[in-house]
């Protein structure tokens, strides 16, 4: 019998009045124990050991391997079984779908596991009330037929005579052993139902009610191309079809196990049968549109790449320990180069940086094209790299991105897809081993190169005691958001003589650029820069010391600490070499938070362990072709549904695609193409304003008239901080544009030049309004932070309070279990 907490729960359980409840604990057990069937969104089709959708050779059995938890279980001899429709024969595993295009085979291994219960004599006492159910054979009632319930059933009425003590040594093992497709046929060629007891009727009635609900059996249907829409009706079908055609003893089987996953495993493969016979068109439509979601191997999409040597190089390493300088030195050595840049910022630093150095190199960003006369070097912005062109050697920063949530895919391609014969990476080590799995998939040459950080970093252990008076000459302070950017840049310039720059997302990059400068350039009275994490990336700049503000950071739903590696490469901001401050320091405002930075700092990288990926538009266009009458965003849930993915890969997110795809809507006439593109146009979803402006470019567009800017153009710098907003928004639309007139044709985004010229004045205007803004931005209140007199503080460690909350939360937690137990 079963051992150890299994047989725990079967004395409990069958102390119960259903016996099955104790195989579905168990079942379930193992479920959660094995992560065999994944609830997630999209299938998971490693789940399926044996399915390859490409080259299907299936197994919808639902029986998983020996699994030593489940030893004390009876072994099993539950029969394979054959999904082919002509030939019930048990050893070769042969499926044939109705195209016939693909006919697989696939020896099948007798499986012997724990599930060997199915079908064994029972060997356990049912409590009087289950056994009411349990009659040996229909033979051994004889009551009158009613027809009132469902007409294709013969009922057997209720006094009939289940001989309640004939059920102690029933065995269903004939039934339970029985090939699926023998069964099946069987069961088809059977001219009607065989009478039933009304108890039974009413118990098949659940468990045909329980197998449609059922998520393991709507899992393992996608294995044979039955899709999570079509489930419902195909369960419906195939339990129209049992009840008009099943035979005595599989019907009392499937009563005896009941609504249970027991049923549920024993029914699925006659269901399999059932389905390839009789929704081929179903099958064969879900398949086509599994294929075309296939984001699986996705090193075959760039075969010219494939076919060439390629030699990676790795310089892998912390902040500031020289890894782009090597990489940018082989790229100005190359006749013709690439440098694929995470930001347009630091796209055009190269730019400068090169032409300054005498090598000619043009700049390609989505929102400008600066071709440079007789250059064969450009700097791009990673998501505009050219997979088409040639290069000798190409530099991929910031490598590390390939992980990220949202853009990790314009790295990914990069890597798999530039036809370089040098591909330069430059990145933290946290993405190393799956640069290592790329290689091995691709067959690229891969040389690693490790850095260490010139000077190590120092932290301060004295902080800034709480008091922003304290802040010297070269600080940077970083805070996490514009609001308190500009609190600390008013309470620094009102308390001490420094004057402040500040850089944040949103300004735009010239702008920011403007402010590095500003802060870099000795000869003038900016001698401290406030920031948000933008600058943690893409500037060179003279940090002597990095103070944090705070080391917590709203997301849009809640204030959580600042992640470690994101803590690491805006400290590694301090001290640069070549700069005036060489010796890098770091530390927090307040005393309380300096543990966590220091925690922080001695983390070493986590190890990412997939890829982002999204697909092309020809994929998407492809996809679409086998769901016609849908919307894009519509369009978009299918695929991620869908779609497949290797497990060294994960699909990005495109929530903001969505939000705009649903915003467009309203505009007809887009094609799927010019829909795709405008859902990429970077714009600020949280925008109304500029969210409003790409609406009205892309209503213009569709109706193929020019498309207008239609905006006022300011004339001064910002007074208030509405002013320096709408100066943000203004220029965000003139982005829009800009890389709207790239992206479709020129004729269609005439005044591209105009609304590059209107965007460089704004930047220079937003340059101004920052030099002088001293107005607060308004501040909710429970972040606003508490002042004294003639100095500013801020006393309480947000860090220290999440993890005061977190500690109370598992302390709670903890005693709430220990009362449970
Ligand atoms: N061999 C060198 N000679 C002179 N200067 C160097 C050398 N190596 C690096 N530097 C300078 O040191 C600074 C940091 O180098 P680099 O930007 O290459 O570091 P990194 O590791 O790529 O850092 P990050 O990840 O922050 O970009 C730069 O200003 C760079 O010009």
């Amino acid at each position: 019998m079963v051992r150890g907490p299994a047989s725990c729960l079967f004395r409990i359980y069958s102390s119960k009045k259903n016996i099955s409840r104790f195989r579905v604990l168990i079942w379930n057990q193992y479920l959660s124990s094995s992560g065999l069937y994944e609830r997630s969104g999209s299938p998971n089709f490693k789940s399926f050991p044996a399915l390859d959708v490409q080259n299907r050779s299936f197994s919808t059995s639902l029986v998983p391997r020996k699994n030593p938890k489940f030893m004390g279980c009876h072994p099993l001899d539950a029969k394979p079984f054959s999904t082919s429709v002509e030939d019930g024969d048990t050893k070769p595993f042969s499926t044939s779908v109705e195209d016939g295009d693909e006919v697989v085979n696939d020896t099948r291994t007798v499986v012997d596991d724990f599930d060997a219960d199915v079908g064994k004599i029972v060997e356990f006492e049912l409590p009087s009330e289950d056994r009411a159910y349990v009659s040996s054979s229909s033979e051994d009632s004889d009551g009158e037929n009613e027809d009132i319930i469902c007409d294709s059933m013969l009922l057997e009425s209720e006094n009939g005579d289940n001989n309640v003590s004939s059920v102690k040594s029933i065995s269903f093992q004939h039934v339970a052993s029985r090939n699926p497709a023998e069964l099946y046929r069987e069961l088809c060629n059977n001219e009607k139902a065989a009478k039933q007891a009304r108890t039974d009727w009413e118990i098949l009635q659940e468990t045909f009610r329980y197998f449609g609900n059922s998520g393991l059996a709507t899992d393992q249907a996608l294995a044979i191309y039955i899709g999570r829409s079509f489930f419902p009706t195909a369960a419906y079908k195939f339990r129209s079809f049992f009840f008009k055609k099943c035979s005595a003893d599989v019907a009392k089987y499937v009563a005896y196990l009941g609504p249970s996953d027991d049923a549920v495993k024993f029914l699925f493969p006659v269901f399999v049968e059932y389905c390839l016979e009789e929704f081929p068109d179903e099958i064969k439509r879900f398949r086509d549109m599994i294929a075309s979601a296939d984001l699986t191997k996705p090193h075959t999409w760039f075969p010219f790449a494939r076919a060439m040597k390629r030699k990676i190089v790795y310089h892998c390493g912390p902040t500031n320990s020289g890894k782009t300088f090597n990489a940018l030195q082989r790229f100005m050595e190359a006749k013709k180069g690439i440098y694929c840049s995470p930001l347009r910022l630091l796209a055009m630093e190269v730019f400068d940086k090169v032409n300054a150095l005498g090598v000619y190199c043009s700049l390609h960003t989505g929102q400008e094209k600066k071709f440079v006369p007789f250059s064969n070097h450009a700097a791009c912005t990673v998501e505009m790299v050219s997979t088409d062109e040639m290069y000798d050697v190409a530099v991929i920063d910031e490598i590390q991105m390939m992980a990220d949530p949202c853009r990790g895919f314009a790295w990914t391609r990069a890597l798999l897809g530039l036809k370089a014969d040098e591909i330069h990476l430059c990145g933290d080590p946290s993405v190393l081993n799956i640069v290592r799995k790329i290689c091995s998939d691709t067959g690229d040459e891969l040389y690693e190169h490790h850095y260490e950080r010139f000077k190590p970093l120092v932290v301060e252990a004295k902080t800034l005691l709480g008091d922003l008076k304290n802040v010297r000459s070269g600080d940077c302070v970083v805070a996490f958001s514009r609001r308190e950017v500009f609190e600390v840049k008013i309470a620094i310039e009102k308390h001490t003589n420094h004057r402040c720059c500040v850089i944040y997302g949103a300004l735009p990059p010239e702008t920011r650029r403007q402010q590095a400068n500003l802060f870099n350039d000795q000869d003038n009275e900016f001698d401290v820069l406030v920031a948000t994490d933008a600058v943690g990336m893409g500037l060179n700049l003279n940090i002597r010391r990095v103070v944090f503000f705070s080391l917590s950071k709203y997301n849009g739903d809640k204030v959580l600490p600042v992640p470690a590696s994101q803590v690491k490469q805006i400290a590694g901001r301090a001290g640069r070499r070549g700069s005036i401050y060489p010796d890098g320091l770091t530390t927090t405002l307040i005393l309380d938070d300096l543990g966590y930075l220091i925690e922080c700092l001695k983390q070493p990288f986590d190890e990412v362990k997939k890829a982002g990926l999204f697909p092309f538009y020809e994929q998407v266009e492809l996809f679409a072709g086998q769901l016609p009458n849908i919307t894009f965003c519509q369009l978009l849930d299918k695929f991620s549904e869908n779609c497949r993915l290797d497990g060294s890969y994960f699909l990005c997110r495109h929530d903001h695609i969505k939000k705009v795809a649903n915003m467009l809507q309203k505009v007809q006439k887009l094609s799927l193409e010019d829909r795709f593109n405008f859902c990429f146009a970077p714009v600020n979803i949280r925008d109304p304003k500029a969210m409003f402006h790409l609406l009205k470019f892309a209503s213009s567009y569709s109706q193929n008239l020019p498309v207008n800017i239609a905006m006022g153009m300011p004339t001064v710098s910002a007074r208030n901080n509405k002013e320096l907003l709408d100066l943000e928004t203004k220029h965000q639309v003139l982005s829009i544009y800009m890389w709207l007139s790239h992206h479709f044709k020129d004729e269609t985004f005439p005044y591209a030049k105009k609304a590059e010229a209107m965007a460089t004045d704004i930047a220079e205007l937003l340059g101004q309004s920052l030099a002088n803004a001293n107005w607060k931005p308004e501040s909710r209140k429970a972040l606003k932070p508490q002042q004294k007199e003639d100095s500013y503080e801020r006393p309480l460690s947000r860090i220290k309070l999440y993890q005061k909350k977190r500690h109370d939360h598992s302390v709670n937690s903890e005693q709430s279990e220990k009362v449970a137990v």
